[in-house]
């Protein structure tokens, strides 16, 4: 559907975008994982066909120009905050082409599509961040688009506007293939099936989630504290491999050490209230973290 190959982006002598090939797998969820700065708005933006490469071929497998088979909805999308939602995507509509009668059609579906039907009277200025963000949804698939294209959809959300969005992703993943940009990799842990990490405008690693998972998965113990102070300062008393995430110390196993028995002999001796040690899988952040070579 979309093949990438050797994509370089060059602003002066500073390569932002080095030697990138991947290929997306036609109707499904791909995340460009990468911290700030990675290079991943750049990317999109050329797939996008709004940026020229340096160098580089982005081959999709239709001849029709990019921006009829592509939608994309940029990091900060901007909008006529005066108009309504109807009005906003029905301009967007004509503008792209579509008949006044296919126009007004089409607006109303994709309103739907993105639960702002009842709304879509309402000016935009009045629309929180998720809203504003659906409506960004709605206008980047008024035409169909076979590849969408997404930057950083959200990142600026709440947990609730989180969910609502992968929720949307995932019912657009039926017919569209998707290329999303994020740093917040528990997320993508949630709605991925293939994953492109990213770091200093090179990937460093990609595949499918699982495969990547498996080729650097250790296993690891982790133990859930009652006081996230408790698992603190577990964690900076403890000469193990640990990593924390809220009440969570995860300690990584090697050569089998430490063993479950040796663990729970050390927490018998602590002050500390657990609430459960188990082995767990590695998470989608301490897979990356042990791709780019530094600590979780
Ligand atoms: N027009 C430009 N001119 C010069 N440098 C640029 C330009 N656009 C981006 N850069 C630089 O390219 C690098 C990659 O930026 P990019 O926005 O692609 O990263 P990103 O991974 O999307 O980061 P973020 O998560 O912060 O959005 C950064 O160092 C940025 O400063």
């Amino acid at each position: 559907m979309l093949q990438v190959e050797q994509l370089t982006k060059r602003f002066g002598k500073k390569a932002v975008v080095s030697d990138v090939t991947f290929e997306l797998v036609p109707n499904t969820i791909t995340a460009l994982i990468g911290p700030n700065g990675a290079g991943k708005t750049t990317t999109l933006s050329m797939l996008a066909g709004l940026l020229t490469p340096t160098s580089g071929i982005i081959r999709l497998d239709n001849p029709r120009p990019v921006q009829q088979q592509v939608g994309f909805l940029p990091q900060y999308p901007k909008f006529f905050e005066w108009m309504t939602a109807f009005e906003y995507v029905n301009m967007m509509g004509k503008l792209s082409g579509l008949s006044t009668v296919d126009a007004l059609q089409r607006a109303n579906d994709v309103l739907r599509f993105v639960g702002l039907y009842d709304e879509r009277t309402q000016r935009i200025s009045g629309f929180s961040g998720g809203m504003k963000q659906r409506l960004g949804i709605a206008q980047a698939i008024l035409h169909r688009p076979k590849l969408l294209l997404l930057d950083e959809p959200v990142s600026a959300l709440d947990p609730i506007g989180r969910s609502d969005m992968m929720k949307l992703l995932r019912e657009l993943a039926e017919t569209t293939t998707i290329l999303y940009s994020t740093h917040i990799l528990h997320d993508a842990e949630s709605m991925t099936e293939y994953v492109l990490f990213m770091k200093d405008g090179c990937l460093v690693e990609q595949g499918h989630i699982d495969e990547v998972q498996q080729k650097y998965d250790a296993p690891h113990i982790a133990i859930t504290f009652v006081q996230e102070t408790d698992a603190l300062q577990f964690a900076s008393q403890s000469e193990l491999h640990v990593s924390v995430s809220e009440r969570v110390v995860t300690v990584e196993v090697h050569n089998n050490k430490p063993t479950m028995q040796h663990i729970m002999s050390r927490l018998a001796a602590s002050p500390f209230q657990v609430e459960q040690v188990a082995y767990a899988k590695m998470t989608l952040e301490q897979m990356f973290m042990k791709v780019v070579g530094e600590d979780a």
